[in-house]
């Protein structure tokens, strides 16, 4: 019923947005230089009397087109592209797809991001994870034209006047990667520009960032990739990866350039291998308006699924101290994770965080992690059970996934250590004897292939009442007699982009850790009991504007709270102190961009 409401929520918010009449759009160009922006571009929609004004006349096919015919002209081919890729791999499809839709980016915005907006559950899959990672895999042969910015090894001391060669006086929005943890696909340096497109992608559809206002980031250290420093079509720099303080000064140089041109702007940190992750969170948080979305932004997604767990064993919340938790991956996201689950418990339990952490049990690559690990990594130690070289509760150091979920009988299995299909058949027939009436299995990383299980062997071995969910998209599971197992999409996507309207709307100069809590909360409390009975603990992606609404408002209120928010444009902080949460709500919404055709108006 929700996405009834929330359909027709978002249809209204269109009505509003495309029938009152859209205001001027300044152009300094004329002709076929306009046509050839995307940003400016109508191609067959321009009315006559802007052809003349623009100087287009001529220059185009005499009839005009309008936008809806326009926009079905597109739906069009793409589904005629469906049809005759039938048959074909799903990676050749997925590509085509990719091609058809990057086409229409490249050439028209607004109807680009029209269509993303309308049919996002559709198009998210292509434009973002998981074929997103495809494309980084292939970027060398995909590369057509440049989108967003590169700073590279090699740019040290330039950084300061390159950032002006940015078209766009303001940017509000920056999503930066290094490339060295792309998905879980490992280092694809330069290639790895393609996260920050899909990022930014989705916070134009989801949180209506003016996409002239947002920028894609690669910081090109090098590669420690062999394969592409051979391939004579990597276009980054061939040389191994930048360590140490030299890494850090081109990371420090970036951001010093960046805030020095646009101060208001969130800068979104994305697929960082974990050691860089940590260190450059740490190292700018208290300095500017960032935050890293593997570490946070998965945290707060993970803890919303965590408390849906809770809340479909018809338990109270309180309850979460009691759940026990498996996580496989003690990398940025696995630990991310556990340290936002940990306080968000114990402040929900009014423990005053005295938890000890007990209820969780970590694993790596080399097996569960205790207190008897050699060289332990200081971010995973909180995490570590505290035994001695004795088995206790029969387990050792370095016990096996299986070992472990036999043993603990755990509510919640949880999957972030991008090795596919780790949670085999064993282990999830072992999941049968959870000590939950309904055991959780959440198989997050990404992309599909490198997901701990399919939905489908889930359900299968571990049975019809668990609940499921993964970081990439896959369909819900049959499982006979009209019984449907419900597949979520645990993924960042859900609050990034509320995180980051958020802070930008809320002006901001930090992202504290309860402008972080205030967004998870609000998703785990957007859905309801009825929902969660069926298995749903996070709502459709068709929704993902209202939900990034309902979020960004959350973090405008905390950061107002909490005496962070410095005001956003002309309301200033006084203003957004008197507003009451509905009018925050309309506020953020009332700030979001949607796409429609502006009458172009040339400055002479
Ligand atoms: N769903 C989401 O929103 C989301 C968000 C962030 C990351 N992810 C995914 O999570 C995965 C990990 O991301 P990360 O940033 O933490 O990576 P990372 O490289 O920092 O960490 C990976 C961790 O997995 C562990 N690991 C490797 N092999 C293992 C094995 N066989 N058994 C147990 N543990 C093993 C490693 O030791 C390491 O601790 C990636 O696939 C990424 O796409 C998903
Ligand atoms: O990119 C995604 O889909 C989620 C996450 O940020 C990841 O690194 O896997
Ligand atoms: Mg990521």
């Amino acid at each position: 019923m929700w996405n009834l409401a929330r359909a027709a929520w978002n249809l209204r918010q269109a009505r509003r947005l495309s029938m009152s009449i859209p205001g001027p759009c300044i152009v300094h160009k004329r002709g076929t230089d306009i046509l050839h922006d995307p940003w400016f571009n109508k191609d067959t929609g321009f009315p006559l009397t802007e052809r003349d004004r623009l100087g287009l006349r001529g220059l185009l096919p005499p009839h005009v087109i309008s936008f809806e015919q326009q926009y079905e002209r597109f739906m069009n081919s793409y589904r005629s592209l469906e049809h005759n890729t039938r048959g074909a791999s799903d990676a050749v499809v997925s590509l085509a797809k990719w091609r058809i839709l990057n086409r229409l980016h490249d050439r028209n915005e607004t109807l680009y991001y029209r269509v993303l907006i309308d049919n996002i559950k559709e198009f998210a899959p292509i434009v973002y994870t998981p074929t997103v990672g495809l494309v980084c895999q292939n970027y060398g042969g995909l590369y057509r034209r440049p989108r967003g910015m590169y700073f590279s090894a090699k740019d040290k001391g330039e950084m300061m006047s390159m950032i002006y060669n940015w078209p766009s006086h303001q940017v509000d929005m920056i999503v930066v990667t290094d490339g060295s943890r792309i998905l879980g696909l490992g280092d694809l340096g330069v290639q790895g520009i393609g996260i920050p497109i899909g990022k930014l992608d989705i916070y134009v559809a989801a949180a209506g960032i003016n996409p002239q206002k947002i920028l894609p980031v690669m910081l090109d250290m090098g590669t420690n990739n062999q394969k592409l420093l051979e391939d004579n079509l990597y276009l980054g720099l061939r040389q191994p990866r930048l360590e140490g303080d030299e890494y850090l000064s081109i990371v420090d140089e970036f951001m010093e350039a960046a805030f020095a041109r646009w101060p208001k702007a969130v800068i979104q940190f994305e697929d960082f291998q974990m050691k860089w992750a940590f260190e450059t969170l740490q190292r700018y948080r208290k300095r500017f308006c960032m935050f890293n979305d593997d570490i946070q932004g998965t945290a707060g997604v993970a803890l919303a699924g965590l408390l849906g767990a809770v809340r479909s064993q018809g338990r109270p919340l309180k309850d979460s101290l009691k759940q026990k938790i498996v996580v496989v991956g003690a990398g940025s996201a696995g630990i991310g994770v556990l340290n936002m689950a940990k306080k968000a418990i114990s402040r929900i339990c009014g423990s005053g965080g005295n938890v000890e952490g007990n209820q969780f049990w970590l694993l790596d690559k080399n097996g569960l992690i205790t207190k008897n690990r050699k060289d332990i990594d200081p971010t995973a130690a909180p995490f570590a059970r505290g035994y001695g070289p004795e088995e206790v509760e029969g387990l050792t150091e370095g016990a096996s996934l299986l070992e472990v979920v036999k043993k603990v009988k755990p509510h919640v299995l949880l999957g972030l250590s991008g090795v596919g299909g780790i949670f085999n058949e064993e282990v999830l027939r072992a999941m049968q004897d959870s000590d939950a009436s309904r055991p959780a299995i959440f198989a997050m990383s990404n992309p599909t292939m490198n997901a701990e299980c399919t939905p489908k062997d889930a359900f299968k071995y571990s049975g019809d009442n668990i609940i499921f969910a993964s970081g990439s998209p896959f369909d819900n599971v049959d499982l006979g007699n009209g019984k449907v197992g419900y597949v979520n999409q645990a993924n960042n996507m859900y609050l990034f982009p509320g995180i980051g309207l958020g802070a930008l709307l809320s002006g901001a100069h930090i992202i504290s850790d309860g402008m972080l809590q205030a967004a998870s909360e609000c998703l785990a409390s957007y859905i309801t009991d009825e929902h969660i009975q069926q298995g749903v603990i996070f709502p459709s992606i068709s929704s993902i504007r209202h939900i990034t609404t309902q979020v960004g408002a959350a973090v405008v209120c905390t950061a107002v709270a909490e005496g962070l928010a410095e005001g956003h444009g002309n309301v200033d902080l006084k203003e957004l102190s008197h507003m009451s949460k509905e009018e925050t709500v309309e506020y953020v919404a009332r700030n979001m961009w949607y796409p429609v055709y502006s009458p172009l108006v040339q400055e002479k």
